[in-house]
C-alpha cells in the first residue's frame, strides 16, 4: 500500500457489508477521483486472515499478505485514514467452515486441530488461534471511541419510527445473574507505579509453581486488575437458573460475548451446555472426552463428532440428550424453523445485539413452536448485565420505549489500546489446579495481586493503560462541549477497578475547560436509570463508559432509538492523529447474506457506510487542505439527508429497493449536490452530467436494480467470494454502471 496520493484505506470484510462493499466501491472511486484521492482496499476477511497465515503452503498466485499486521501499523502514522466495515469474529465452527471453503478452492491449508496431539498441530493451532474471535477490532482501535446518532438520522427515526413490541407489567422476562463467585466478586485493581514486567502465576495446592504467562509489559499509571470467576459457583448458578425457569415455567436464554471475550465466554458458554444436558454428560462423558467432543463451541460441535458412531449409539446419544430436555427449560431458539436453539453456537446469540433485540420485541425471544415469549434472560457476569436488568424493570414500568420523543445517547468508549477486559484474552487463563494465582513482578518477586482460586475457575488480567484513559476524559470533554449534552461516566466506585477510574478521572478532569458543562459520575444502576428518566422526556444524555459497556450500549440504545446499530456515526480519533472510520456499531448481519443467495435481496443497509464516508473525507480534506474533499463531504452529507428524507434506505422485502438500489440514490443524491453547490466550478461541472443522467434514468435503473430480485444467485462462496460473480450479483443494472464509467473516463 504505497500512499503518494491521500488515501482512504477501505475494508474488505465478510458477509452482508462486504456484499455491499462490492457495489458501493465503484461509487466512492468515482467521487473521490475528483479530489484526487485514492481509495485503496485491504481485504481483512476472516478468509484472507486464515491464508495470510500460511503462506509457506500456498502458491504464488495463492499468497495473500498480512493486511492486518500492515493496517495495524499504520494506526501510529497521522496520515492514516481507514474506513472499516463490520467483520465476522469468527467462532471455532466459522473457522472449520472457512478453511473447508478455502481446502475446496484449492488452498492447501491444514485442517483446524480440535484436540492437537502433537507439537506440530499445536503449532497450526497457535496459528489458527489468531483468526479466532474478535481479531480484528483490537489491533485496529489505536483510539477512543465517539459513537452517535447523526442529528440527521435521529430526526429520520422520529418521522419515521420503527416498530417496538408492547411491555406490559406483567411480563415474566428478567435478567438472571451470578450474585457471587464472578469477575465482579473476585476482582482485585491497582494503578501501578513505575514502569515493570509481570508473570502470571499459579502456586498450586501441590507446592508446584505454573507460570501461565511469563512476561507482561507495564507502565507507569497503568490500571490493572486480577479477576476470576469460580467455576463451582457459576454451575451451581446456571443449575438454580435453570431449575428456577423449569418451575415457573419461563423459557430460559443464555447471552454472552462468545466472539469478543474468546477465551472466557465460551467456557462460560459450555458450562451452560453441560449443566442442561448433564445426565447425558454423565453417562456419555468417556466417550466425548475420547469423540474430543467441545461444548465450548456449541452442541453442534457435539452433533458433529457424534456422526461418525455407529447408528446405534448416534441415536441413544441423541435420545438421552433429548430427555434431559423433559426436567428442563424451554431453550429460547435462533431458529425455530430448523430446530437450532440458543445452545447450538456460541457465536449465534451475541450479548450486545440479543438483549437490546429483546427488549426491543418487548422482553420476547422466540420459543421451539416459533411463538415470541418472555425469558429468563441469563447474563453471568453481573459486573454489566445489571443494567440489562435495570432497562427490564423500567419497561415494565414506563412502557416501551417511543422512538418518536425519547433523546439519544451518545457514547464515548474507553477502546484504545486494548482497554479492559476486551484486551485480556491473552491474559485469561482457566486455572489447571487449585492454588494462589498472583500476578508477581518479574525483577523484584513482589506479588502485587493475589487470588485464591480452584481448578476450572476463569481468572484473568485486565490492562487500561494511562495515556488511553487521559484521551478518553478528554474526548467526554470535547463532546460534551460540542454538543452541549451531559456526561455521565458509568463508574462504580464499589468496583475496584472502576474506584481506581474514578482517581484518574478527577485528576485528567482538572486539564480540561470544564465550566458550564455538566460531568457526572455515577455507578451503573444510577446511570442508566437516570439516562433513561432524560430519554422518556426527550433529552440527551452523552454517556462515557468502558470498553464492554461501550459495546452493549452503542446497540442498546442505538436499536431502541433508531431501529439498528447499522445507522451510528462511529468515529475512533487514532491516537496517533489518524482517524478510523468504523462504519455503524452492529455486526455483519449473516442472515441477510441468506437472504441475498435465495432471493437475491440485501436488505443490508449502508447508512454507516455513507456517514462514515463522509467523516473521513471531511478529515482528509482538513488535514491536506483539500478542497475538493471537504465538498465531497459536505455534500455526500446533504445527499444522505436527502435519502433519509425520500426513505431510500433498503427494505426488508425482497422485489422492492434494496442496498443496491439505496446505493444508487445515493449517488444520484451526491451527484446533484455537487452540480448544484457553487464552491468549486470543476466539480460542479465534472458531475452535472451524472446527475442528470441518473435523474432522467432512475426508473430504468431502479427497474433493473429490482427485477433481478426473486431468484436464487450464486456468489461462488460464503467466505471466499468470487469477485467476478460478486460484481455481476452486487452490479446488475447496466445503466447505472454505464453512468458511473462515463465520469471515470
Ligand atoms: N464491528 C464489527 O466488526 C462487529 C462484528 N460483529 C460480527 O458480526 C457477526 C454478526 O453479529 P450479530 O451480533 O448477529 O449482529 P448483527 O449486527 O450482524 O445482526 C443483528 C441484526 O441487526 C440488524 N442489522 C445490523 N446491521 C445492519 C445493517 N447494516 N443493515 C440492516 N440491518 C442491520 C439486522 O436485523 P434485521 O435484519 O432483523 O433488521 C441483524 O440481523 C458476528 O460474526 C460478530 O462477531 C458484530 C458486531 C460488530
Ligand atoms: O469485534 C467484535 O467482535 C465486535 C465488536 C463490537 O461489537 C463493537 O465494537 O460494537
Ligand atoms: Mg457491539
Amino acid at each position: 500500500m504505497t500512499q503518494e496520493k491521500p488515501t482512504i484505506i477501505y475494508t474488505l470484510t465478510d458477509e452482508a457489508p462486504m456484499l455491499a462493499t462490492h457495489a458501493f466501491l465503484p461509487v466512492i472511486r468515482t467521487f473521490a477521483d475528483a479530489a484526487d484521492i485514492n481509495v485503496a482496499t485491504s481485504d481483512i476477511s476472516v478468509a484472507a486472515r486464515i491464508l495470510a497465515e500460511f503462506p509457506e503452503r500456498l502458491t504464488d498466485e495463492q499468497k495473500v499478505t498480512d493486511n492486518l499486521a500492515e493496517l495495524g501499523r499504520l494506526t501510529q502514522d497521522p496520515d492514516t485514514n481507514i474506513i472499516k466495515l463490520p467483520n465476522i469474529s469468527a467462532s471455532v465452527p466459522q473457522l472449520h467452515a472457512a478453511i473447508k471453503e478455502l481446502q475446496g478452492k484449492g488452498y492447501d491449508i491444514p485442517d483446524f486441530p480440535d484436540n492437537p496431539k502433537t507439537e506440530e498441530e499445536q503449532a497450526i493451532r497457535t496459528r489458527y488461534t489468531k483468526c479466532l474471535g474478535s481479531a480484528v477490532n483490537p489491533v485496529l482501535r489505536e483510539g477512543n471511541s465517539d459513537r452517535r446518532a447523526p442529528k440527521a438520522v435521529k430526526e429520520y427515526a422520529r418521522k419515521h419510527p420503527h416498530s417496538m413490541g408492547k411491555w406490559s407489567m406483567a411480563s415474566r422476562t428478567h435478567v438472571a445473574h451470578m450474585r457471587e463467585g464472578d469477575f465482579y466478586h473476585g476482582e482485585k485493581s491497582m494503578t501501578v507505579k513505575g514502569d515493570r514486567k509481570v508473570r502470571m502465576e499459579l502456586l498450586t495446592a501441590a507446592g508446584e509453581t505454573v507460570v501461565l504467562k511469563p512476561e507482561v509489559s507495564l507502565t507507569d499509571g497503568d490500571v490493572i486488575d486480577s479477576m476470576f470467576m469460580s467455576k463451582t459457583a457459576l454451575i451451581e448458578f446456571y443449575e438454580e437458573q435453570m431449575e428456577d425457569a423449569y418451575k415457573t415455567g419461563v423459557m430460559f436464554s443464555l447471552h454472552v460475548k462468545a466472539t469478543m471475550m474468546r477465551v472466557s465466554h465460551p467456557i462460560v458458554f459450555g458450562h451452560a451446555v453441560r449443566t442442561f444436558y448433564k445426565e447425558a454428560f454423565a453417562k456419555h462423558g468417556e466417550l466425548f472426552d475420547e469423540l474430543g467432543v467441545n461444548v465450548n463451541n456449541g452442541l453442534s460441535d457435539l452433533y458433529a463428532k457424534i456422526e461418525t458412531l455407529p447408528a446405534s449409539k448416534r441415536e441413544e446419544i441423541v435420545d438421552d440428550l433429548h430427555k434431559c430436555h423433559e426436567h428442563r427449560p424451554e431453550l429460547a431458539m435462533v431458529d425455530s424453523a430448523r430446530g437450532i436453539s440458543n445452545f447450538h453456537s456460541p457465536s449465534d446469540v451475541i450479548v450486545d445485539a440479543s438483549m437490546p433485540a429483546m427488549i426491543r420485541a418487548g422482553g420476547k425471544m422466540y420459543g421451539a413452536d416459533g411463538r415470541p415469549k418472555d425469558t429468563k434472560a441469563v447474563n453471568p457476569e453481573s459486573t454489566f448485565s445489571r443494567i440489562y436488568q435495570e432497562m427490564v424493570n423500567f419497561c415494565k414500568t414506563n412502557g416501551a420505549f417511543d422512538p418518536t420523543t425519547m433523546g439519544t445517547v451518545p457514547n464515548v468508549g474507553l477502546m484504545a489500546q486494548k482497554a479492559e477486559e476486551y484486551g485480556s484474552h491473552d491474559k485469561t487463563f482457566e486455572v489447571p489446579a487449585a492454588g494462589v494465582a498472583n500476578i508477581t513482578d518479574n525483577a523484584t518477586g513482589e506479588v502485587l495481586l493475589t487470588q485464591d482460586v480452584e481448578e476450572g475457575d476463569i481468572w484473568r488480567l485486565c490492562i487500561v493503560k494511562d495515556a488511553p484513559i487521559r484521551d478518553w476524559v478528554k474526548l467526554a470533554v470535547t463532546r460534551s462541549r460540542e454538543s452541549g449534552m451531559p456526561v455521565v461516566f458509568w463508574l462504580d466506585p464499589y468496583r475496584p477497578h472502576e474506584n481506581e477510574l474514578i482517581a484518574k478521572v478527577h485528576t485528567y478532569l482538572k486539564d480540561h475547560d470544564t465550566d458550564g458543562l455538566d460531568i457526572q459520575i455515577m455507578s451503573q444502576v444510577r446511570a442508566i436509570r437516570y439516562t433513561m428518566e432524560r430519554l422518556i422526556r426527550g433529552l440527551d444524555t452523552i454517556s462515557a463508559t468502558g470498553n464492554i459497556l461501550r459495546d452493549y450500549l452503542t446497540d442498546l440504545f442505538p436499536i431502541l432509538e433508531l431501529g439498528t446499530s447499522a445507522k451510528m456515526l462511529s468515529i475512533v480519533p487514532l491516537m496517533a492523529g489518524g482517524g478510523l472510520y468504523e462504519t455503524g456499531a452492529g455486526g455483519s448481519a449473516p442472515k441477510h447474506v441468506k437472504q441475498l443467495i435465495e432471493e437475491n435481496h440485501l436488505r443490508w443497509d449502508s447508512l454507516g457506510e455513507f456517514l462514515a464516508l463522509a467523516v473521513s473525507l471531511e478529515d482528509l480534506g482538513r488535514k491536506t487542505d483539500n478542497a475538493k474533499a471537504l465538498i465531497l463531504a459536505k455534500t455526500l452529507d446533504s445527499a444522505t439527508g436527502k435519502l433519509l428524507e425520500n426513505n431510500k434506505g433498503p427494505s426488508r422485502n425482497t422485489g422492492e429497493l434494496d442496498n443496491r438500489g439505496s446505493q444508487f440514490y445515493l449517488a444520484m443524491y451526491w451527484a446533484q449536490a455537487l452540480a448544484e453547490q457553487t464552491e468549486d466550478a470543476d466539480l460542479a461541472a465534472k458531475f452535472a452530467p451524472l446527475a442528470a443522467t441518473l435523474a432522467a434514468q432512475e426508473s430504468a435503473i431502479v427497474e433493473e436494480l429490482n427485477k433481478v430480485q426473486g431468484d436464487q444467485v450464486d456468489i461462488g462462496g460464503y467466505y471466499a467470494p468470487d469477485a467476478e460473480k460478486l460484481a455481476a450479483v452486487m452490479r446488475p443494472s447496466a445503466i447505472f454502471n454505464e453512468a458511473l464509467s462515463s465520469v471515470q473516463g
